[in-house]
């Protein structure tokens, strides 16, 4: 596909997310009636798409309307290229009309951050100075990271046999386990390394949530919201004594134990967790994804005041529940790749207002300016 075609179709993308159906549906949809279109095509249109949701608002004043057109013109506009793309080729979007090229206006203070307006009183009041640089990193791409499987290698080694695959990649400081990959990004899912199980993909923040646990080697542990695994696997990397991973969903683990035994990783799936019978329970709550929006953009604009508060509510069952599985003694991990204190502080302050049982003995939040997603943990210790 030529640039213009790419574009025509992510414009024709653009507008079905206008009209309320989620970005990943319409990519998919895209894709399979567009049979033409080869990996690299998708890849590119995908990634226009996902550029131009995490720029939104910015991109609609910029190119003068809210059609999935105006964006695109807006979003080259801001980055410069908007020569070469509109009439140039018969499966491009037509040229520009005088309307769209006298149209259009610079975004204004905090309009060029692409933050949703009823999200700002939030951000702020968690955030506070750093509310405006987190929006403002939020509408950039996110980089990719890796997580260096220590039951199989370690980070040098990982790192040394990417590039052998022609992958570069380097360690981050977030987690010992943390690599950045610099390019040939999408080579990972088909790289030696990956099948062999030295490297998982892992955002560097969510590692670094779990390097902040108790020390997990030879303790018994549940991830009570275990999903994908992808903390699953990083807790095994840990040797604990036993661990179990848990969902209320089953669905959502399908894939848990093989990758499990690609890692290398002990993990038993459960449905019904033993009661007090751990000395570390995690649970990684469903949550607004706030903290990596910069992956998820299409989160960013359509969450709205009903979608969080019900979330809130989620959280508040998701912690009570797993409290019941804590040993006398153990912890509690509350986590969520949100970067609001309604999700993260909040609900832990109203967990232990009716469990005084349990007191708060570490929380951190990380967000983008620390390199990687925005993540929350906070680490409760039940009394013996
Ligand atoms: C943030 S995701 C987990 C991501 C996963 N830990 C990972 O690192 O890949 C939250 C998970 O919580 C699960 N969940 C939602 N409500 C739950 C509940 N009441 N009890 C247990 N799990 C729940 C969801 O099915 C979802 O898989």
């Amino acid at each position: 596909m030529t640039p213009g075609a790419r574009a025509q179709a992510a414009i024709l993308c653009l507008d079905a997310i206008e009209g309320g159906t989620p970005a990943e549906k319409v990519l998919t949809n895209w894709a399979r009636g567009a049979r033409y279109a080869g990996s690299r095509d998708r890849a590119a249109v995908r990634d226009l798409v996902f550029d131009i949701l995490r720029r939104w608002w910015s991109v609609a004043i910029r190119g003068g309307g809210t059609t999935g057109r105006a964006r695109m013109i807006g979003y080259l506009r801001e980055i410069g290229g908007l020569e070469g793309v509109f009439d140039v080729d018969p499966y491009g979007p037509g040229p520009l009309t005088d309307v769209e090229q006298a149209g259009g206006r610079r975004p204004e203070g905090r309009e060029a951050l692409d933050w949703p307006e009823w999200l700002w009183p939030e951000l702020d009041r968690s955030l506070g100075p750093e509310a405006e640089p987190v929006a403002r990193a939020m509408r950039d791409r996110a980089p990719v990271f890796l997580r260096a499987n220590p039951l199989k290698t370690n980070r040098d080694a990982a790192i040394e046999q990417l590039a052998a695959e022609g992958i570069t990649a380097r360690a981050h400081p977030l987690s010992p386990t943390a690599i950045e990959v610099i390019d040939r990004t999408r080579a990972i899912p088909g790289s030696h390394a990956f099948h062999q199980g030295l490297i998982e993909i892992q955002d560097a923040a969510s590692q670094a949530v779990i390097d902040r646990l108790p020390p997990v080697t030879g303790l018994r542990v549940l991830d009570f919201c275990a999903g994908g695994g992808g903390k699953t696997l990083a807790l095994a990397a840990h040797r604990p004594a036993r661990l179990h991973a848990h969902d209320k969903f089953r669905d959502r683990m399908k894939d848990l134990l093989t990758r499990a035994t690609r890692a290398g990783a002990g993990v038993k799936v459960v449905n019904t967790p033993d009661p007090c019978g751990y000395d570390l329970v995690l649970a990684d709550a469903p949550c607004s994804g706030s903290g990596a929006w910069r992956r998820q953009p299409h989160g960013k604009i359509s969450m709205n005041d009903s979608g969080l508060e019900a979330l809130l509510k989620r959280q508040d069952e998701v912690l009570s529940a797993s409290a019941c599985y804590v040993a006398p003694g153990g912890y509690l991990a509350y986590a969520t790749c949100s970067i609001f204190d309604a999700e993260n502080g909040d609900r832990v302050a109203a967990f232990l207002e009716s469990h005084p049982e349990f007191r708060l003995i570490d929380a951190h939040r990380f967000t983008p300016l620390d390199g990687g997603d925005g993540f929350y943990i906070a680490i409760l210790q039940l009394s013996p």
